[in-house]
């Protein structure tokens, strides 16, 4: 199902139910030395849409990501995917279920070629435990299948050019490219990208964003943290913000640049106001 981006939407209120909501979650709270680094009461992202998570730095945008992909552990709370509980699920269980969370290329990736790197990614092979040497021929039915898989992306992301070169040699935006395909192999429903533009040229950025609109118009739900007030005005159908670790505001992104509560926390001046200087105040960061 694809939200509605045209009629009326929910409404624009911190916590509100949503139609159709994919990832739901309750009380998540996580602490550290005592300090409350998150603490959402209630939270629901829409299925079919790019919701951006904004707010200001140590608000607790990754750690809620962490939480919530199962690479950290909550102090409190509860939340569901399609209808599923995924609290205290292993990260490898929570992507399973169709929550994929794009992480940087680390040293060790960098190492293997652009294929590999996809080929990795795949879903667990039934091929490498030890009783499926009955199986072989599943097995090599599924290598062909993750095979195919990876030639589609390659291509989508055009990366095919790429495929037998280091991941390390490849520009900035072309690891996140890799990145989002590496997340792609596992056919998610969902996806958290932690500030997918970092450290990509306007021109690839633009690509970037075009796959990125692309995929949630064909069904696939998006949240990604990001810094850019560019990126997030032009690209989310719905803005959650956070501050000290609370959920502080959400709505449409037009809404959002006129709220008071999140200028003061967070923009510093109404995103519809031209700058003193004359400049465009979309162009300014968050940060
Ligand atoms: N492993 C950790 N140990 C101790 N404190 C942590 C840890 N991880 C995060 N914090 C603290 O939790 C708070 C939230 O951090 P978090 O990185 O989630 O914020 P953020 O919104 O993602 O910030 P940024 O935009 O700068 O990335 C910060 O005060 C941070 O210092």
């Amino acid at each position: 199902m694809t939200a509605d981006r045209t009629g009326p939407g929910p409404a624009p209120e911190p916590g509100v139910r949503k139609p159709g909501a994919l990832l739901v979650l309750d009380g998540v709270r996580r602490c550290f030395g005592g300090i409350a680094a998150v603490h959402v009461e209630h939270l629901e992202v829409q299925r079919g849409t790019i919701t951006a998570l904004i707010g200001p730095n140590g608000a607790g945008k990754t750690t809620l990501f962490n939480l919530v992909s199962g690479f950290d552990r909550p102090d409190g709370g509860r939340w569901t995917f399609a209808g599923r509980r995924l609290d205290g699920r292993s990260p490898h269980r929570i992507a399973r279920s169709g929550l994929v969370r794009t992480f940087q290329l680390t040293r060790t990736l960098a190492r293997l070629t652009v294929l590999e790197n996809l080929l990795l990614a795949a879903p667990a092979q039934r091929g490498e435990r030890l009783s499926a040497a009955l199986f072989a021929p599943v097995w090599r039915g599924q290598e062909r299948a993750h095979r195919a898989r990876a030639d589609e992306l390659l291509v989508r992301f055009r990366l095919d050019r790429l495929r037998d070169e280091y991941a390390g040699t490849l520009s900035g935006g072309q690891r996140k490219l890799l990145e989002l395909a590496r997340a792609l192999m596992a056919r998610p429903q969902m996806l958290l990208l932690d500030e997918p533009m970092a450290g990509v040229n306007p021109a690839l950025a633009q690509s970037l964003l075009g796959h990125i609109t692309q995929l949630r118009d064909e069904g696939l739900t998006v949240c990604f943290v990001e810094h850019d007030m560019d990126v997030v005005m032009g690209v989310s159908d719905w803005v959650a913000v956070m501050a000290g670790g609370r959920l502080v505001a959400e709505g449409p992104p037009a809404t959002i640049g006129r709220n008071p509560d999140v200028v003061d926390a967070y923009l510093g001046r109404r995103h519809d106001e031209p700058e003193a200087d004359g400049a465009d105040p979309r162009r300014r960061k968050g940060r």
